[in-house]
Protein backbone atom coordinates (compact mmCIF):
# COMPACT_ATOMS: atom_id res chain seq x y z
CA UNK A 1 0.00 0.00 0.00
CA UNK A 2 1.93 3.28 -0.92
CA UNK A 3 0.75 6.69 0.81
CA UNK A 4 -0.52 9.71 -0.78
CA UNK A 5 -0.05 13.31 0.95
CA UNK A 6 -2.64 15.73 -0.83
CA UNK A 7 -1.83 19.50 0.10
CA UNK A 8 -5.33 20.75 0.49
CA UNK A 9 -8.72 18.98 0.88
CA UNK A 10 -10.15 18.93 -3.27
CA UNK A 11 -13.86 19.66 -4.02
CA UNK A 12 -15.80 16.73 -5.95
CA UNK A 13 -15.52 12.92 -5.03
CA UNK A 14 -12.15 12.26 -6.95
CA UNK A 15 -9.97 11.92 -2.76
CA UNK A 16 -12.74 9.48 -1.90
CA UNK A 17 -11.77 7.40 -5.31
CA UNK A 18 -8.13 7.92 -4.03
CA UNK A 19 -9.13 6.01 -0.61
CA UNK A 20 -10.68 3.36 -2.35
CA UNK A 21 -8.16 2.43 -4.54
CA UNK A 22 -6.73 0.90 -1.44
CA UNK A 23 -3.20 3.84 -1.08
CA UNK A 24 -3.48 5.41 2.55
CA UNK A 25 -4.37 9.47 1.66
CA UNK A 26 -2.53 12.04 4.58
CA UNK A 27 -5.08 15.18 3.82
CA UNK A 28 -3.77 18.45 4.22
CA UNK A 29 -6.80 19.74 6.33
CA UNK A 30 -6.01 23.47 6.81
CA UNK A 31 -7.32 26.23 4.54
CA UNK A 32 -4.05 27.77 4.78
CA UNK A 33 -1.18 25.69 2.67
CA UNK A 34 1.16 23.71 4.62
CA UNK A 35 4.63 26.45 5.52
CA UNK A 36 7.65 24.52 4.31
CA UNK A 37 8.91 22.43 6.33
CA UNK A 38 5.41 20.77 7.20
CA UNK A 39 5.23 20.39 3.54
CA UNK A 40 8.78 18.57 3.55
CA UNK A 41 7.69 16.17 6.98
CA UNK A 42 4.64 14.96 5.31
CA UNK A 43 5.91 14.47 1.68
CA UNK A 44 9.14 12.66 3.21
CA UNK A 45 6.73 9.56 4.47
CA UNK A 46 4.70 9.28 1.17
CA UNK A 47 5.11 7.87 -2.33
CA UNK A 48 2.76 10.91 -3.98
CA UNK A 49 2.38 13.86 -3.59
CA UNK A 50 -0.88 15.89 -4.56
CA UNK A 51 -0.06 19.45 -4.30
CA UNK A 52 -1.23 22.71 -5.61
CA UNK A 53 0.42 26.09 -6.92
CA UNK A 54 0.75 27.57 -3.54
CA UNK A 55 3.59 24.27 -2.86
CA UNK A 56 7.23 25.04 -4.14
CA UNK A 57 8.39 22.33 -5.18
CA UNK A 58 12.07 22.45 -5.60
CA UNK A 59 15.30 19.83 -5.85
CA UNK A 60 15.89 19.93 -2.00
CA UNK A 61 12.27 19.44 -1.23
CA UNK A 62 12.73 16.27 -3.88
CA UNK A 63 15.88 15.21 -2.28
CA UNK A 64 14.16 15.26 1.48
CA UNK A 65 11.57 12.69 -0.03
CA UNK A 66 13.00 9.79 -2.00
CA UNK A 67 10.08 7.92 -1.81
CA UNK A 68 8.36 9.67 -4.18
CA UNK A 69 7.20 8.35 -7.69
CA UNK A 70 4.94 11.26 -8.94
CA UNK A 71 4.33 14.43 -8.06
CA UNK A 72 0.67 15.83 -9.51
CA UNK A 73 -0.14 19.34 -9.56
CA UNK A 74 -3.82 20.34 -8.89
CA UNK A 75 -3.91 23.10 -11.62
CA UNK A 76 -2.43 23.52 -15.08
CA UNK A 77 0.49 25.60 -14.72
CA UNK A 78 3.84 24.41 -13.24
CA UNK A 79 5.74 27.39 -12.04
CA UNK A 80 5.65 26.48 -8.42
CA UNK A 81 7.34 22.95 -9.69
CA UNK A 82 11.20 22.70 -10.41
CA UNK A 83 10.51 20.82 -13.46
CA UNK A 84 14.19 20.00 -14.54
CA UNK A 85 15.12 18.91 -10.59
CA UNK A 86 11.94 16.50 -11.13
CA UNK A 87 12.91 15.01 -14.33
CA UNK A 88 17.00 14.92 -12.76
CA UNK A 89 15.41 12.58 -10.25
CA UNK A 90 13.30 10.37 -12.53
CA UNK A 91 9.67 12.05 -10.82
CA UNK A 92 7.19 12.56 -12.92
CA UNK A 93 4.93 15.22 -12.86
CA UNK A 94 1.63 15.44 -14.30
CA UNK A 95 -1.23 18.84 -14.41
CA UNK A 96 -4.86 19.15 -14.81
CA UNK A 97 -4.92 20.59 -18.64
CA UNK A 98 -8.28 21.85 -20.38
CA UNK A 99 -10.84 20.76 -17.79
CA UNK A 100 -10.27 24.04 -16.46
CA UNK A 101 -10.19 25.82 -19.81
CA UNK A 102 -13.35 27.15 -20.18
CA UNK A 103 -14.06 28.26 -16.68
CA UNK A 104 -10.76 30.39 -17.33
CA UNK A 105 -11.31 31.61 -20.69
CA UNK A 106 -14.88 32.83 -19.20
CA UNK A 107 -13.27 34.77 -16.43
CA UNK A 108 -10.60 36.29 -18.52
CA UNK A 109 -13.86 37.46 -20.61
CA UNK A 110 -15.79 38.57 -17.89
CA UNK A 111 -12.52 40.69 -15.98
CA UNK A 112 -12.20 42.33 -19.94
CA UNK A 113 -15.84 42.91 -19.85
CA UNK A 114 -16.10 44.48 -16.44
CA UNK A 115 -12.94 46.49 -16.56
CA UNK A 116 -14.22 47.85 -20.05
CA UNK A 117 -17.76 48.74 -18.69
CA UNK A 118 -16.23 49.90 -15.45
CA UNK A 119 -18.33 47.48 -13.41
CA UNK A 120 -16.63 47.78 -10.11
CA UNK A 121 -16.79 51.48 -9.81
CA UNK A 122 -20.04 52.07 -11.17
CA UNK A 123 -21.84 49.47 -9.01
CA UNK A 124 -19.89 50.56 -6.27
CA UNK A 125 -21.49 54.31 -6.43
CA UNK A 126 -24.97 52.48 -6.68
CA UNK A 127 -24.31 50.91 -3.39
CA UNK A 128 -23.08 53.83 -1.79
CA UNK A 129 -25.84 56.09 -2.86
CA UNK A 130 -23.44 58.36 -4.95
CA UNK A 131 -25.09 57.83 -8.46
CA UNK A 132 -27.80 60.57 -8.30
CA UNK A 133 -29.50 60.25 -11.85
CA UNK A 134 -28.93 59.06 -15.32
CA UNK A 135 -26.75 61.67 -16.93
CA UNK A 136 -25.83 61.76 -21.12
CA UNK A 137 -22.09 61.41 -19.94
CA UNK A 138 -22.43 59.49 -17.43
CA UNK A 139 -20.09 56.52 -16.20
CA UNK A 140 -18.99 55.93 -19.78
CA UNK A 141 -16.03 52.88 -20.24
CA UNK A 142 -14.62 51.55 -23.29
CA UNK A 143 -16.38 49.95 -26.58
CA UNK A 144 -15.62 46.04 -26.60
CA UNK A 145 -17.37 45.18 -29.87
CA UNK A 146 -15.45 45.41 -32.52
CA UNK A 147 -12.35 46.00 -30.98
CA UNK A 148 -9.27 44.53 -31.02
CA UNK A 149 -8.28 41.94 -28.30
CA UNK A 150 -4.25 41.23 -28.06
CA UNK A 151 -3.98 37.25 -26.72
CA UNK A 152 -0.26 36.23 -25.31
CA UNK A 153 -0.18 32.65 -25.70
CA UNK A 154 -2.46 31.45 -27.52
CA UNK A 155 -2.80 27.99 -26.24
CA UNK A 156 -5.58 26.28 -24.87
CA UNK A 157 -7.31 29.32 -22.66
CA UNK A 158 -6.02 31.93 -25.51
CA UNK A 159 -7.79 30.18 -28.02
CA UNK A 160 -10.76 29.70 -25.55
CA UNK A 161 -10.71 33.52 -25.01
CA UNK A 162 -9.97 34.37 -29.17
CA UNK A 163 -13.63 32.05 -29.62
CA UNK A 164 -15.01 34.43 -27.07
CA UNK A 165 -13.79 37.48 -28.66
CA UNK A 166 -14.68 36.38 -32.20
CA UNK A 167 -18.41 36.58 -30.44
CA UNK A 168 -17.90 39.88 -30.00
CA UNK A 169 -16.79 40.61 -33.59
CA UNK A 170 -13.39 41.62 -32.39
CA UNK A 171 -10.25 41.74 -34.38
CA UNK A 172 -8.48 39.18 -32.53
CA UNK A 173 -4.24 39.41 -32.58
CA UNK A 174 -2.29 36.22 -31.32
CA UNK A 175 1.59 36.13 -29.91
CA UNK A 176 2.75 32.85 -29.34
CA UNK A 177 6.62 32.11 -28.39
CA UNK A 178 7.40 31.22 -32.27
CA UNK A 179 4.72 32.85 -34.17
CA UNK A 180 1.88 34.97 -34.57
CA UNK A 181 1.83 38.67 -34.56
CA UNK A 182 5.34 40.35 -33.16
CA UNK A 183 4.55 41.05 -29.38
CA UNK A 184 5.50 45.09 -30.00
CA UNK A 185 3.41 44.86 -33.06
CA UNK A 186 0.05 43.31 -31.05
CA UNK A 187 0.58 45.71 -27.60
CA UNK A 188 0.61 48.52 -30.00
CA UNK A 189 -2.28 47.46 -32.24
CA UNK A 190 -4.57 45.92 -29.21
CA UNK A 191 -7.30 47.71 -27.35
CA UNK A 192 -7.67 44.85 -24.57
CA UNK A 193 -4.11 42.73 -24.40
CA UNK A 194 -4.69 39.28 -22.34
CA UNK A 195 -2.37 36.69 -21.35
CA UNK A 196 -2.23 33.26 -21.02
CA UNK A 197 1.24 31.80 -21.32
CA UNK A 198 2.97 30.28 -18.25
CA UNK A 199 5.44 31.55 -15.96
CA UNK A 200 9.13 30.60 -16.95
CA UNK A 201 12.83 32.34 -16.73
CA UNK A 202 11.58 33.71 -20.18
CA UNK A 203 8.20 35.13 -19.33
CA UNK A 204 9.01 36.60 -15.97
CA UNK A 205 8.28 40.59 -16.47
CA UNK A 206 7.45 40.32 -19.95
CA UNK A 207 5.34 43.11 -19.37
CA UNK A 208 7.35 45.59 -17.97
CA UNK A 209 8.07 49.37 -18.65
CA UNK A 210 8.88 49.30 -21.88
CA UNK A 211 5.84 46.95 -23.26
CA UNK A 212 3.35 48.71 -21.46
CA UNK A 213 4.38 52.19 -23.09
CA UNK A 214 4.09 50.37 -26.85
CA UNK A 215 0.27 49.95 -25.62
CA UNK A 216 -2.42 52.66 -26.40
CA UNK A 217 -3.02 54.83 -23.87
CA UNK A 218 -6.73 53.83 -24.01
CA UNK A 219 -5.80 50.27 -23.96
CA UNK A 220 -6.75 47.56 -20.88
CA UNK A 221 -4.08 44.52 -19.41
CA UNK A 222 -6.01 41.50 -18.54
CA UNK A 223 -4.03 39.31 -16.42
CA UNK A 224 -5.22 35.64 -15.71
CA UNK A 225 -1.85 34.01 -16.56
CA UNK A 226 0.28 34.26 -13.58
CA UNK A 227 1.50 37.70 -11.39
CA UNK A 228 5.18 37.99 -12.31
CA UNK A 229 4.69 38.09 -15.83
CA UNK A 230 3.52 41.59 -15.34
CA UNK A 231 5.81 43.81 -13.73
CA UNK A 232 3.70 45.06 -10.85
CA UNK A 233 5.67 48.62 -9.71
CA UNK A 234 5.95 49.03 -13.54
CA UNK A 235 1.80 48.34 -13.94
CA UNK A 236 1.52 50.38 -10.84
CA UNK A 237 3.15 53.41 -12.38
CA UNK A 238 1.67 52.81 -15.70
CA UNK A 239 -2.29 53.16 -14.37
CA UNK A 240 -1.47 55.96 -12.22
CA UNK A 241 0.30 58.27 -14.77
CA UNK A 242 -2.30 57.54 -17.67
CA UNK A 243 -0.20 54.76 -19.66
CA UNK A 244 -2.87 52.88 -20.30
CA UNK A 245 -6.02 52.85 -19.43
CA UNK A 246 -6.89 49.95 -16.78
CA UNK A 247 -5.81 46.47 -15.80
CA UNK A 248 -8.00 43.61 -14.40
CA UNK A 249 -5.93 41.00 -12.61
CA UNK A 250 -6.71 37.41 -11.33
CA UNK A 251 -2.98 37.08 -10.53
CA UNK A 252 -0.86 39.34 -9.13
CA UNK A 253 2.53 39.58 -7.46
CA UNK A 254 2.76 39.34 -4.70
CA UNK A 255 -0.20 37.09 -4.24
CA UNK A 256 -2.24 38.14 -2.23
CA UNK A 257 -1.44 41.83 -2.95
CA UNK A 258 -1.44 43.53 0.76
CA UNK A 259 -4.49 45.81 0.86
CA UNK A 260 -2.18 48.61 1.22
CA UNK A 261 -0.21 48.02 -2.21
CA UNK A 262 -0.25 51.33 -4.41
CA UNK A 263 -1.74 49.04 -7.23
CA UNK A 264 -4.81 48.65 -5.03
CA UNK A 265 -5.34 52.14 -5.38
CA UNK A 266 -4.77 52.96 -8.98
CA UNK A 267 -7.66 54.07 -11.22
CA UNK A 268 -9.74 51.58 -12.97
CA UNK A 269 -7.95 48.64 -11.49
CA UNK A 270 -9.95 45.34 -11.31
CA UNK A 271 -8.19 42.70 -8.84
CA UNK A 272 -9.83 39.31 -7.78
CA UNK A 273 -8.28 36.31 -6.20
CA UNK A 274 -7.40 34.02 -8.76
CA UNK A 275 -10.81 32.53 -9.21
CA UNK A 276 -9.85 31.31 -12.80
CA UNK A 277 -10.50 27.69 -12.26
CA UNK A 278 -13.20 28.54 -9.37
CA UNK A 279 -16.14 26.93 -10.36
CA UNK A 280 -17.35 23.56 -8.50
CA UNK A 281 -17.43 21.33 -11.56
CA UNK A 282 -14.14 22.87 -12.96
CA UNK A 283 -12.41 22.19 -9.36
CA UNK A 284 -14.03 19.00 -9.57
CA UNK A 285 -12.32 17.54 -12.98
CA UNK A 286 -9.08 18.62 -11.96
CA UNK A 287 -9.48 16.38 -9.10
CA UNK A 288 -10.19 13.70 -10.87
CA UNK A 289 -7.37 14.47 -13.31
CA UNK A 290 -5.14 14.92 -10.31
CA UNK A 291 -5.85 11.43 -8.78
CA UNK A 292 -5.83 9.83 -12.36
CA UNK A 293 -2.02 11.18 -12.41
CA UNK A 294 -0.94 9.80 -8.75
CA UNK A 295 -2.70 6.53 -9.42
CA UNK A 296 -0.52 5.84 -12.82
CA UNK A 297 2.50 6.96 -10.93
CA UNK A 298 1.71 4.79 -8.19
CA UNK A 299 0.87 1.90 -10.85
CA UNK A 300 4.43 2.79 -12.55
CA UNK A 301 2.44 3.80 -15.90
CA UNK A 302 2.97 6.70 -17.78
CA UNK A 303 0.98 9.94 -16.14
CA UNK A 304 -2.25 10.76 -18.32
CA UNK A 305 -1.65 13.98 -18.15
CA UNK A 306 2.05 14.32 -17.96
CA UNK A 307 4.10 17.90 -18.15
CA UNK A 308 7.85 17.95 -19.55
CA UNK A 309 10.50 19.87 -18.71
N1 LIG B 1 -5.98 32.29 -13.23
C1 LIG B 1 -6.16 30.98 -13.13
O1 LIG B 1 -6.85 30.50 -12.23
C2 LIG B 1 -5.55 30.09 -14.16
C3 LIG B 1 -4.34 30.40 -14.72
N2 LIG B 1 -3.79 29.59 -15.65
C4 LIG B 1 -2.52 29.99 -16.29
O2 LIG B 1 -2.72 29.97 -17.68
C5 LIG B 1 -1.59 29.40 -18.30
C6 LIG B 1 -1.95 28.85 -19.65
O3 LIG B 1 -2.73 27.67 -19.54
P1 LIG B 1 -3.07 26.81 -20.85
O4 LIG B 1 -3.70 27.67 -21.88
O5 LIG B 1 -3.78 25.59 -20.42
O6 LIG B 1 -1.59 26.44 -21.33
P2 LIG B 1 -1.08 26.09 -22.77
O7 LIG B 1 0.23 25.42 -22.60
O8 LIG B 1 -2.14 25.41 -23.57
O9 LIG B 1 -0.84 27.53 -23.45
C7 LIG B 1 0.24 28.36 -23.16
C8 LIG B 1 0.66 29.01 -24.47
O10 LIG B 1 1.64 30.01 -24.17
C9 LIG B 1 2.60 29.98 -25.21
N3 LIG B 1 3.81 30.65 -24.79
C10 LIG B 1 4.82 30.18 -24.02
N4 LIG B 1 5.77 31.12 -23.89
C11 LIG B 1 5.35 32.20 -24.57
C12 LIG B 1 5.91 33.49 -24.84
N5 LIG B 1 7.10 33.84 -24.36
N6 LIG B 1 5.19 34.36 -25.59
C13 LIG B 1 4.00 34.01 -26.10
N7 LIG B 1 3.43 32.80 -25.90
C14 LIG B 1 4.10 31.91 -25.15
C15 LIG B 1 2.76 28.48 -25.51
O11 LIG B 1 3.36 28.29 -26.78
C16 LIG B 1 1.32 28.03 -25.45
O12 LIG B 1 0.70 28.18 -26.71
C17 LIG B 1 -1.09 28.37 -17.29
O13 LIG B 1 0.29 28.11 -17.43
C18 LIG B 1 -1.40 29.02 -15.96
O14 LIG B 1 -0.28 29.74 -15.49
C19 LIG B 1 -4.41 28.44 -16.04
C20 LIG B 1 -5.60 28.08 -15.48
C21 LIG B 1 -6.28 28.86 -14.48
O1 LIG C 1 -3.89 28.94 -11.74
C1 LIG C 1 -4.38 27.87 -11.86
C2 LIG C 1 -3.87 26.84 -12.69
O2 LIG C 1 -4.56 25.83 -12.86
O3 LIG C 1 -2.76 26.99 -13.22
Amino acid sequence: MARVFVTRRLPGDALGRLAASGHETDVWERREPPPREQLVARARETDALLCMLTDPIDGPLLDACPRLRVVANYGVGVDNIDLAAAAERGVPVGNTPDVLTDASADLAFALLLAAARRLPQTAEDVRSGRWGTWEPDGFLGHDVTGTTLGIVGAGRIGEAVARRARGFDMTVLTATSRAGTPLPELLERSDFVSLHLPLTPATRHLIDAAALRRMKRTAILVNTARGPIVDTDALTRALHDGTIAGAALDVTDPEPLPPSHPLLAAPNVLVVPHIGSATPRTRARMADLAVDNVLAGLAGEPLPHPVSA
